[in-house]
């Protein structure tokens, strides 16, 4: 079954220097209990698809297209039915978790929140609940961890704690933008290990932003490549780290420090900007006049892996 199902995704933001095009035209399913990376350089618009999928947006921005969950438009939703659906149906584990926690209220009471709000718990009830989420993601001593402030964890167990909060209300879907940057590798490799705990114990569905391919290939099982706001190349994450099809996928992989550190020449474009045709002809190695004028499909290579490129034409 079809989980969520976006269709032509387009956001916007309107600023002092122009429209900012950070999403343009994304095309995207995912399966019940399948695991999808959203894969791109540094500002090629993978934390604004999050966040456009959730509604978290600030009011200069426009988002255009459909994400249906489970068949309901959550663009059309009016902001206390969206307010139903983020925390319970859907959550997002975010990249820095000492932002995204608040100092002043302990860690315990803010893993009680949704609980209360989402699942109508009563104070006691959630406070136990609370106790049961962090055993289940590994806190030692949970109910002494419970009434600490966020400060008091170390990186790696706010990131634990963060996850506990995501799952607090048993989520069919779960957004984790860059859920172990910053961690050091032993750390990292334990919130891969217990996220891959948590959905297969859960059967929820995941959308896994990172640049960390090490991270996607643990975690996924299909991938998409994002570039400036579009999806250039999708396929299974065998697949994809076997044949990458796009040149600027390929370019990618190459650019990684396992796979030779080979830069890729130029920069992402301005989101406001953007090149007419292929949005990353200026950098290919491969352009032709065509690309300079005509935007690529995504053409087929394989069962299941589709590139955004005329090499397949
Ligand atoms: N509030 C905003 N106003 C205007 N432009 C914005 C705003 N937030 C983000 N952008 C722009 O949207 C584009 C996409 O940003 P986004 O944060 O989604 O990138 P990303 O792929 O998540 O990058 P990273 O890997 O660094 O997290 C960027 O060009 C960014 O400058
Ligand atoms: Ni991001």
């Amino acid at each position: 079954m079809t989980l969520l199902s976006i269709r032509d995704l387009r956001t916007y933001f309107y600023t002092e220097d122009g429209v900012v095009r950070a999403i343009n035209g994304i095309d995207l399913d995912l399966e019940e209990g399948e695991t999808l990376g959203i894969i791109g350089e540094t500002g090629c618009g993978k934390t604004m698809l999050g966040l456009s999928i959730l509604r978290l947006l600030s009011e200069n921005t426009k988002v255009e297209g459909q994400v249906l969950y489970r068949g309901t438009d959550l663009i059309r939703l009016s902001k206390a039915q969206m307010r139903k659906i983020r925390g319970k149906e859907i959550s997002m584990i975010f990249q820095n978790s000492l932002s995204s926690l608040n100092p002043v209220l302990t860690v315990g009471t803010q893993l009680a929140e949704p609980v209360e709000m989402h699942r109508h718990m009563k104070k006691q009830a959630a406070k136990q609940r609370v106790i049961e989420m962090l055993k289940a993601v590994k806190i030692p001593s949970p109910s002494d961890r419970a009434v600490e402030y966020p400060h008091e964890f170390s990186g790696g167990m706010r990131q634990r704690a963060m996850i506990a909060m995501g799952l607090a209300c048993t989520p069919s879907l779960i957004i984790a933008d860059e859920p172990t940057t910053g961690l050091d590798v032993t750390i990292q490799a334990q919130i891969i290990e217990l996220l891959k705990e948590v959905l297969e114990q859960s059967g929820a569905s995941m959308l896994l932003i990172t640049h960390n391919l090490g991270v996607a290939s643990e975690l996924c099982n299909s991938i998409a490549v994002m570039y400036a706001g579009e999806i250039i190349e999708y396929a299974g994450v065998i697949d994809l780290f076997k044949n990458p099809g796009h040149p600027y996928t390929r370019g990618f992989f190459d650019s990684l420090p396992n796979r030779g550190l080979k830069p890729m020449p130029g920069t992402c474009p301005s989101m406001i900007n953007l090149p007419a045709g292929c949005k990353f002809h200026p950098r290919c190695p491969h352009a032709s006049s065509r690309c300079e004028k005509e935007k690529p499909d995504m053409l087929k290579v394989e069962e299941k892996h589709h590139v955004r490129c005329f090499l397949y034409d």
